[in-house]
């Protein structure tokens, strides 16, 4: 069964002048009965007037204060005076007889008990199965089969009123038919007369129940079907027919006082024992079709319903005849039927003729629908249309890739980033576990070390903590007595690299506060240490304490756009030390003891190196020296060179030189960034240890030093250079820096260890650069400007002239010399990093025979001596990395400090320094 073609519904059409598949609204009648006997022996008021075809009203003067509505308005209102027939022809006719063209059908009785249903519908039965006879009878052009089937749903149980076997039928699903009741008799009327008999056995089926069970016709629903096919008696067995099918239900409903408790709430509901739920869920399902067909409407919540459906908003044509007691005394109930009325009313339905076509019938139908598309298909006009659709789309299309492939750039930026992210935050960590367990390493240590105080040769006091557990090879001591060197010296090395050079370079944002406190701590303990021994704490703070900071490089840049900028990453720099800080506390200090035993002046010590770091690391400026230090005696160095005194600037090693250009050298105000780890060559002669290597934090505070005076240099060139790099960049058209870089990288590493071992720069220095600055293009900067600043100080020696850096006088004699203690600091930390067995190891390695004198001091020597072999010169590093405590976390180190930058994307054509530099900030 399916929906007629228009051929067939303009015959339809032609026949009924209906069925036209639009939405239609239910009908809904309301018919008042009068009063019956019983009720007229009541003495019963009639309040219900029906004051025009359409409208009821209630016109009891107490009700009408109650805020109620009075009046109810519908398709048709029928008085009590009006006969069955006068609400059929008038009301139900036009719908019920719909059933003859092929269009479902169906009417409904809906009133309380004893309000005139059964009464209304078999009148409405009788006068339409009389008028399709007749129908049958006008129309012999057409073939018409009848059948009739009726059921009674009670309990919700659905029973076969044509039948007497009493076993509940079930209600089935079928894909091409929708619901069916399986196993229901359906007869096929030979004739009105048979018709009149089935209605008979309904009526005497019912009629059992009635009598069996109290109320049951009240609570019971009864569906009459008559379903009617017809076609066309000219096309009959040539298998090209067309059927029209329908079918039309007559439906008796229970009592509707059970029904208005499903419209009702509150109290109401509770009775739910007494609620047919077949009328409960009609109620519903006309309250939310009556709201449209929005959401799911539960037609399968009752038998009734189900079977209903195609009436209740489906294929169908609907009339519902609500009947009414005029009665006051049931004027509760009438109002609930008037309000189920009233939703009823909105609802709508969608008929449509049904038909059933035969197989021929169906494939000419289908070649004409094909003969149809084909010819659209072959018309110029509808295939330019279909060709610029096809291109809107494509260009739809193409903009949606376009998006797509913007989505997955950025994604995979995004991803980048955060693996970048990722990684850091990784390398950190483990830098930091690194560090808290050393820190927990050295609080054990100064447990376990014993204090001893001693004088040295010179008469500088020293504050020696050796470990007893020490045990030194006498073949491995440095003999020279004149460095000043002695194996008791030991314990200051370990106490100062274990507890001041690792925890000071993560340990490093102090409070200016604290900082002061520390100060304070100090001076209080100097004067109380200058009164037991004078000069005993001296050499101390100066071999600890710097004098100017990394911090006072960003300060005094500041004032310049460049300086404002790497101000902020200092900023950045430091917050990132506020957390390091924060991981590594608590740390031991003297206003909270430890666990462990130490002595005050441990503690100063402690503290004093911890102050120095953290001023070093920090970047707090002028942290002032003890006023001690104001009489240390200038340098041999200084007063040579410069022929002036510097006081409290000391220098063991090499100097790391920066400086972008002779006056970046000669600045007066340039503080060097690592001084403050370089100690007094003469007064410290005995008090070498490995705190006294220039910390990563001071290399990397020189290398920002560096890189910021280049941007600063750049700066001052930048209008030159705008105007040369048009032609720079036309010469260099095939020139990719990021893709070239490895290249670069090579030739300029090369020839940055040359430099280095021609200037004399410290092995420290060399490590540090090696291990940390790799071929990655961030790196690059560094790269170029140690380059140049190695060329220019390279070209100053040859000269025979002498730089100045940090108001300090460099010679070639000053630094051979600065490193050649530096040597000699190296071989000494050898026997405190390598074991017996590896430093044999190594010297057989590094071809030093084992009985030969001053195995250490030879092994050191040889290192960062061949400039050509790369693999010397890694070796050479790991040595002195180990020496100097120094971890390979080469990636750790540059971004906990900052150095790693990842220059802004740039093209062939503006790549610059500037652009270099303008990412660190
Ligand atoms: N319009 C009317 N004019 C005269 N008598 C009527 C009318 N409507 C109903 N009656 C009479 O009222 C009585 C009850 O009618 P009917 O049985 O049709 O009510 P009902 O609503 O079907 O009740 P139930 O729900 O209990 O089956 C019947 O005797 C019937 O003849």
């Amino acid at each position: 069964m399916g929906a007629i073609g228009a051929e067939d519904l303009m015959t339809w059409e032609k026949l009924q002048g209906m069925g036209n598949g639009s939405d239609e609204k239910i009908l809904v009648l309301v018919r008042l009965r009068p009063l019956n006997e019983k009720e007229i022996a009541r003495n019963e008021v009639v309040d219900w007037e029906c004051i025009n075809s359409t409208t009821i009203l209630y016109r009891n003067s107490l009700q009408e204060r109650s805020g109620l509505p009075t009046a109810y308005s519908f398709d048709r209102v029928f008085r009590g005076d009006c006969t069955t027939r006068e609400v059929y022809e008038e009301g139900t006719k036009d719908i019920a007889l719909s059933v003859v063209g092929g269009i479902n059908s169906t009417i409904f009785a809906y009133g309380q008990t004893s309000s005139g249903k059964t009464y209304t519908m078999n009148g409405i039965t009788e006068y339409t199965v009389a008028d399709i006879y007749d129908y049958i009878h006008k129309h012999e052009e057409r073939a018409f089969v009848l059948k009739f089937a009726a059921m009674e749903i009670y309990n919700e149980v659905v029973k076969d009123l044509l039948s007497t076997d009493n076993t509940p039928l079930r209600i089935l699903d079928d894909p091409e038919k929708g619901t069916v009741i399986e196993k229901l008799t359906e007869e096929t009327l030979r004739d009105w007369n048979h018709l009149k008999e089935l209605l008979s056995i309904c009526e005497a089926q019912r009629q059992i129940g009635e009598t069996s069970l109290n109320e049951t016709s009240s609570r019971s629903h009864q569906i009459l079907r008559l379903t009617i096919e017809s076609s066309a008696r000219e096309f009959l067995g040539k298998g090209n027919s067309t059927t029209l099918a329908a079918s039309v239900n007559f439906v008796d409903l229970a009592g509707s006082e059970r029904a208005s408790q499903a419209l009702s709430v509150g109290q109401r509901l509770k009775e739910g024992c007494h609620i047919n739920r077949s009328l409960l869920t009609l109620g519903t399902v006309i309250r939310k079709l009556s709201k449209g067909r929005h959401g799911h409407v539960n037609y399968r919540d009752s038998k009734l319903t189900r079977i209903l459906q195609p009436a209740l908003g489906g294929n169908a044509r609907t009339a519902i005849v609500c009947t009414l007691t005029p009665a006051r005394s049931h004027v509760e109930q009438s109002r609930n039927t008037l309000l189920f009325a009233t939703c009823a009313k909105e609802v709508s339905t969608n008929a449509q003729v049904n038909v059933v076509m035969s197989d021929k019938a169906l494939v000419k139908q289908l070649q004409k629908e094909v003969a149809r598309l084909e010819s659209e298909l072959r018309s110029p006009g509808s295939s330019c249309d279909h060709a610029a659709l096809l291109r809107k789309k494509d260009v739809q299309i193409e903009k949606l890739e376009k998006e797509i492939r913007e989505l997955k750039k950025e994604r995979d930026l995004e991803i980048r980033e955060l693996k970048k992210e990722r990684d850091l935050n990784h390398f950190r960590i483990e830098e930091l576990l690194r560090v808290v367990q050393s820190n927990e390493a050295s609080q054990k240590l100064i447990g376990n070390q014993t204090v001893n105080r001693e004088f040295e040769r010179n008469g500088t006091a020293v504050l020696l903590l050796s470990e007893s557990s020490e045990d030194h090879s006498s073949s491995d001591v440095v003999s020279d007595s004149s460095k000043g060197v002695d194996e008791s010296m030991t314990g200051i090395g370990e106490y100062s690299d274990d507890i001041c050079k690792e925890v000071g370079c993560i340990e490093l944002a102090e409070s200016e506060s604290e900082q002061d406190e520390m100060y304070e701590s100090l001076n209080q303990s100097n004067a109380e240490n200058r009164e037991r021994s004078p000069n005993m704490w001296q050499p101390r703070y100066e071999s600890i304490i710097p004098q100017e900071t990394a911090g006072a490089v960003s300060t005094r840049i500041s004032d310049t756009e460049s300086g404002h900028s790497f101000g902020l990453l200092e900023q950045k720099f430091q917050d990132l030390q506020k957390t390091v800080d924060s991981l590594v506390l608590p740390y031991p200090d003297s206003s909270s003891p430890g666990p462990t035993s130490v002595t005050d002046s441990e503690r100063l010590k402690l503290r004093a190196s911890r102050s120095s770091r953290a001023n070093l690391m920090t970047g707090s400026t002028d942290f002032e020296m003890p006023e001690q230090s104001e009489s240390t005696p200038p340098t041999v160095l200084e007063q040579t060179c410069n022929g002036s005194v510097f006081p409290r600037k000391h220098w063991k090693f090499p100097p790391v030189i920066y400086g972008a250009s002779n006056e970046c050298f000669s600045r007066n105000d340039s503080l060097s960034s690592d001084s403050g780890s370089f100690i007094d060559e003469t007064n410290n002669k005995n008090t070498q240890g490995d705190e006294d290597i220039p910390t990563l934090g001071s290399f990397v505070a020189g290398l920002k030093e560096m890189a910021k005076l280049q941007y600063e240099n750049e700066s001052m060139n930048q209008v030159e250079e705008v105007g040369k790099r048009a032609e720079t960049n036309a010469r260099n058209a095939a020139f990719d820096p990021v893709q070239d870089w490895p290249l670069k990288f090579e030739k300029l590493q090369k020839l940055i260890i040359e430099l280095w071992q021609a200037c004399n720069v410290s092995l420290v220095h060399r490590t540090y650069f090696i291990l940390l600055i790799k071929d990655d293009f961030t790196d690059s900067i560094y790269m170029e400007v140690e380059h140049r600043r190695l060329s220019f100080l390279r070209q100053t020696f040859s000269q025979g002239n002498s730089a100045v850096h940090d108001g300090r006088t460099l010679t070639l004699a000053s630094s051979k010399k600065a490193l050649r203690r530096e040597r000699e600091m190296l071989s000494w930390l050898m026997h405190k990093r390598y074991t017996e067995d590896e430093r044999r190891r190594m010297y057989d390695e590094w071809g030093i025979s084992l009985n030969s004198k001053k195995r250490r001091l030879q092994l050191v020597r040889l290192l960062w001596s061949d400039t050509v072999n790369m693999d010397h010169v890694t070796k050479s590093a790991a040595i002195v990395a180990k020496l100097i405590g120094f971890s390979q976390h080469g990636k750790a180190h540059k971004e906990m400090f900052g150095l790693s930058f990842t220059p802004p994307r740039m093209s062939r054509r503006s790549f610059s320094w500037k652009n270099s530099m303008a990412s660190l900030i």
